[in-house]
């Protein structure tokens, strides 16, 4: 199996093409299937305050043996905590939950409009990130008018926004404003949390065309619409199919056929109105 490949976020780090979700991992069957994910080459980790689970982010980390410096393990600011001071805060915390002394993908969980302190919260990232306790910095759920306000605001790109994207939800646009600013596109469900997708006929003809499972078919379709995607699994062997997407290309009208399937988000997750704390 050809392993995990990675691209340049506009920071110069090595970002995977692909990584492991971690919502609902938890405990010691989450730290286990965290380390069989890294086992089977997975060097990007996606955590979250909210998952409550960086303890057993950090210890998967140790327990594989793997080199630190080879892993990437993302965590996000919840929206109780943004704010300068708070986010700095937060910042502490997280890195003692997980027992490391660096944070490598820092993101703003949701922004949270109403509130209006995420250009302050993003403010301490940047601080974070010149202290070294932060390697890259980045976003989730950001719209194109947040994205570029902080940008107008801060003059810092951020360099990553990990959005809702599957083939029901392709996010044209804003993968065009992220390719204009050089921002990663990183793919959150992309597997739309195994719903009704991966039975779609049009998803199994895809995948009958290169001997491979309707799962692969969709993730390479993320690879190839330049995003990376964080499926979760907590099955070593799903895990692995999972990661091996790079060994097969879909065609122009493959990739269109599967674009074909949408039809909008899979819950009410639109960042202008949906806020979590
Ligand atoms: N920033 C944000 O606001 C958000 C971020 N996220 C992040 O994105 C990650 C992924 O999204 P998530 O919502 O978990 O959904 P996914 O689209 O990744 O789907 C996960 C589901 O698919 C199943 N699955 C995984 N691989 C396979 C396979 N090969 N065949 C069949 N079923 C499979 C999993 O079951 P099993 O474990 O049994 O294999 C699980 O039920 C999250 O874990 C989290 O890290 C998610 C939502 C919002
Ligand atoms: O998983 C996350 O990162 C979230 O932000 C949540 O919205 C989660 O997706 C969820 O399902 C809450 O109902």
């Amino acid at each position: 199996m050809p392993g995990i490949p990675s691209v340049p976020l506009n920071d110069g780090t090595a970002f995977p093409e692909l990584g492991l979700g971690t919502y609902n991992l938890r405990g010691e069957a989450g730290v286990t299937a965290m380390v069989s994910a890294l086992e089977a080459g997975y060097r990007l980790l996606d955590s979250a305050v909210n998952y409550e689970n960086e303890a057993e982010v950090g210890e998967a980390v140790r327990r594989s043996g793997i080199p630190r410096d080879e892993i990437l393990v993302t965590t996000k600011i919840p929206g109780r905590d943004h704010g300068y001071d708070e986010a700095t805060a937060s910042a502490r915390r997280s890195l003692d939950a997980m027992g490391l002394d660096r944070i490598d993908l820092y993101l703003i969980h949701w922004p949270n409009p109403s509130v209006d302190k995420y250009v302050d919260t993003w403010r301490a990232m940047i601080d974070l990130r010149a202290a070294g306790s932060v390697r890259s910095i980045g976003v989730s759920n950001f719209t194109e008018p947040m994205l570029r306000r902080l940008v107008e605001e801060t003059g810092v790109v951020p360099a990553v926004n990990q959005v809702e994207l599957h083939p029901y939800f392709p996010q044209d646009q804003l993968r065009a404003v992220h390719a204009e600013l050089g921002i990663r596109t990183e793919s959150w469900s992309p597997l739309a949390r195994r719903s009704e997708l991966l039975g779609e006929s049009v998803v199994k003809e895809v995948a009958e065309a290169h001997g491979v499972t309707p799962t692969q078919a969709v993730l390479r379709w993320h690879v190839q619409a330049g995003s990376t995607p964080i499926p979760k699994s907590g099955d070593a062997q799903r895990q692995r199919e999972n990661a091996d997407v790079f060994g097969f290309e879909l065609t122009a009208d493959e990739v269109d056929a599967l674009s074909g399937l949408r039809r909008g988000r899979l819950w009410d997750a639109d960042p202008d109105t949906h806020e979590e704390m």
